[in-house]
């Protein structure tokens, strides 16, 4: 089973616009609310990829109940725990470029944290769990590393999908899997980043800490993987981007559902990367015939310092 865990889901609101005009009254054109937080969103997409998830965190008031109803409705297992006030609602701008405005969320108690906790009694060796997304102010920031505790000593494999200072001090854990973007790789090690031989540098340094799958996106330049198998460039496929929100979400999603199925980094990397485009080519999260259709258009290539 592949676990997701969402300290702080979220409804996300798109909003489309012509144009925005920052202290003006703008209309939107087209409206559409989806449940969001990253991990929300990796369940989502396992589940159109026909892998077996569920989904865990927390949710609050009408908000909250929004997200439940349209997991049910696309019948994704969830195990979300209710807690007092409202979910939060992460509003997303585009017009032209995206503008993305988050919003707070609930607070969550001790006694919650423990329920989660105690989620996490049943995991197996078998079990993958993704920690993904922000730690909201009102929980102990050392939730991840809490978290991750109690997954390791039950020998679950766990997914770690988050940057900054976060992620540099969940390194010493050695997750099984880390998908930092360029960005947050550059910003992991103080550096500007600017070809692909030194995000391959940086990657290894991660892969030599002992993370055994490195995945660093590139949004439309595709992903590099550095992983005990090799070290492999994959490239995305071009297109029109109707939406990046999640587009690194399901990048996770399909790596983990093809890896839990052939068990090898690089073809589940090319899945991945369908996945993340596809999401990214669409309005919503990407639907599985949407990615078996992009697969055909994604390259790999095992990388050997230049490009061939
Ligand atoms: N413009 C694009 N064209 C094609 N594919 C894209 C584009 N943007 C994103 N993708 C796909 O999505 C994957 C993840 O994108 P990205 O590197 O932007 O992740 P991210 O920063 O975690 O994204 P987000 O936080 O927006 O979900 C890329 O590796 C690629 O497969
Ligand atoms: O505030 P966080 O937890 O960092 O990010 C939350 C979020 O922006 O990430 C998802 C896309 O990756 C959206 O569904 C959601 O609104």
């Amino acid at each position: 089973m592949i676990y997701t865990i969402t300290l702080n889901p979220s409804v996300d609101y798109v909003m489309e616009l012509e144009s925005f005009q920052e202290g003006e009254l703008n209309r939107a054109k087209q409206t559409n609310y989806f449940p969001g937080g990253k991990g929300i969103n990796v369940s989502r997409v396992l589940k159109r990829l026909g892998a077996n998830t569920a989904a865990l965190g927390f949710v609050a008031g009408f908000t909250g109940n929004f997200i439940q109803q349209k997991l049910m409705e696309e019948q994704v297992n969830t195990l979300l725990l209710e807690v007092s006030g409202e979910s939060r609602i992460n509003v997303k701008l585009k017009a032209g470029d995206e503008t993305e405005i988050n919003g707070t969320g609930p607070i969550v108690d001790e006694s919650a944290i423990s329920s989660l906790l105690n989620q996490l009694d049943s995991l197996t060796t078998d079990d993958f769990v993704v920690l993904a997304g922000s730690i909201p102010s009102t929980i102990n920031p050392r939730i991840y590393e809490i978290l991750i505790q109690k997954c390791q000593t039950k020998g679950a494999k766990v997914v770690l999908d988050t940057g900054g200072t976060v992620l540099k001090e969940l390194l010493f854990y050695k997750p099984f899997f880390i998908k930092p973007n360029h960005l947050e790789l550059a910003e992991l090690f103080g550096v500007a980043i600017q070809s692909i031989d030194e995000v391959v540098y940086y990657a290894k340094k991660l892969h030599d800490q002992g993370i055994e799958n490195v995945v660093v996106s590139m949004a439309g330049d595709g992903a590099v993987l550095y992983t005990g198998e090799g070290v492999y460039l994959a490239k995305a496929p071009k297109g029109e981007v109707k939406n990046s929100v999640g587009a690194g979400d399901s990048l996770v999603a399909g790596f983990l559902a093809e890896y839990v199925k052939s068990g090898g980094a690089s073809e589940a990397l090319k899945f991945g990367i369908a996945s993340g485009s596809a999401t990214a080519f669409s309005h919503d999260l990407c639907r599985s015939d949407e990615v078996l259709t992009t697969l055909n258009e994604v390259t790999i290539e095992k990388w050997t310092g230049k490009e061939e």
